[in-house]
């Protein structure tokens, strides 16, 4: 392997490390979950994928067991950073592509504070994919492990299940997220928010990821939790997401049109060793 560079991001603790379309070829997807695990390997919620010999810069997500993912919140904050840093782009916005679909993003002035146009949320299970019949499925009962909850389904182009509750207990989702994550319901999985709404302008989420796991903060977990919110008329049209890791800025416009605001912060340039892979056969 030639020289490879990985770029560590995170947003709001949720990190990710991004590489150049070239090092990415060069890696199995065995050894990119190696690169993910915080022991073995770098350490990251994920990998980013630069794809830079297209007309627009695309993404490619990768989650940390391997699995491709459609769209990334936090992710989509990290690559346009990434790109402002590599002189891709400037302060104006721009477009990127992603399996989820195209996204405008913005680098604000110092580089800290990014904003990402992150798409129509969709309220139909087809979009998800989700296993019921339906045009929407709002607050709907679904029983887990002996739990009676209240679920929101929302795609941001990746699939959300979002769980209504009155206190969040962020123990609950560590337990609930990884049996709702793998229900049959959900033929390609599906991302967790537990969501306590606080007033019209605020909720607190917990999140369970599809790939990942518990994650610290979660920009397109943000986007649906608020837009379920929103479509449960529990919410405005400004929210402001807290989680553990931090808060995102949400605003909606038109037809669930979601806007997202929030920071990215660089940790470091890495050059990696062959030898991580060593023991892989
Ligand atoms: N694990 C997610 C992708 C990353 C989402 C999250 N890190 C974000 O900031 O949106 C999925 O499989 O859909």
């Amino acid at each position: 392997m030639n020289v490879s560079l990985f770029h560590r991001y995170h947003g709001l603790g949720n990190d990710y490390l991004v590489c150049h379309q070239s090092v990415a070829a060069q890696l199995s997807v065995e050894q990119i979950v190696r690169l993910c695990d915080r022991n073995y390997g770098i350490g990251s919620d994920g990998l980013l994928i630069d794809i830079d010999d297209e007309e627009i810069s695309r993404v490619r997500i990768i989650n940390p067991d391997g699995s491709e993912a459609e769209k990334s919140g936090n992710g989509l904050r990290i690559y346009a950073r990434y790109l402002f840093d590599i002189k891709r782009v400037g302060h104006q916005p721009f477009l990127v592509n992603t399996l989820g679909g195209q996204v405008s993003c913005e680098v604000t002035p110092g580089a800290h504070q990014i904003i990402v146009d992150m798409g129509q949320a969709k309220f139909a299970p087809s979009a998800l994919p989700a296993n019921i019949d339906g045009d929407e499925v709002l607050d709907r009962p679904l029983v887990v492990g002996g739990h009676h909850l209240k679920v929101t389904l929302v795609s941001m182009g990746n699939p959300h299940c979002v769980v209504r509750v009155d206190k969040l207990d962020l123990a609950l989702v560590q337990q609930l997220g990884p049996l709702i994550e793998t229900l049959a319901l959900f033929p390609k999985r599906t991302n967790v928010q537990f969501v306590e709404v606080i007033d019209r302008a605020n909720i607190s989420i917990g999140i369970w990821e599809r790939g990942a796991g518990y994650t610290l903060a979660s920009g397109s977990s943000s986007c649906a939790a608020a837009s379920a919110m929103r479509k449960l008329g529990l919410v405005d049209d400004r929210v402001t997401v807290t989680m553990p890791g931090g808060q995102l800025a949400i605003a909606f416009s038109g037809d669930f049109m979601v806007n997202m605001r929030g920071p990215v912060q660089k940790i470091a340039t890495i050059t990696l060793d062959d030898d991580c892979f060593y023991d892989l056969q």
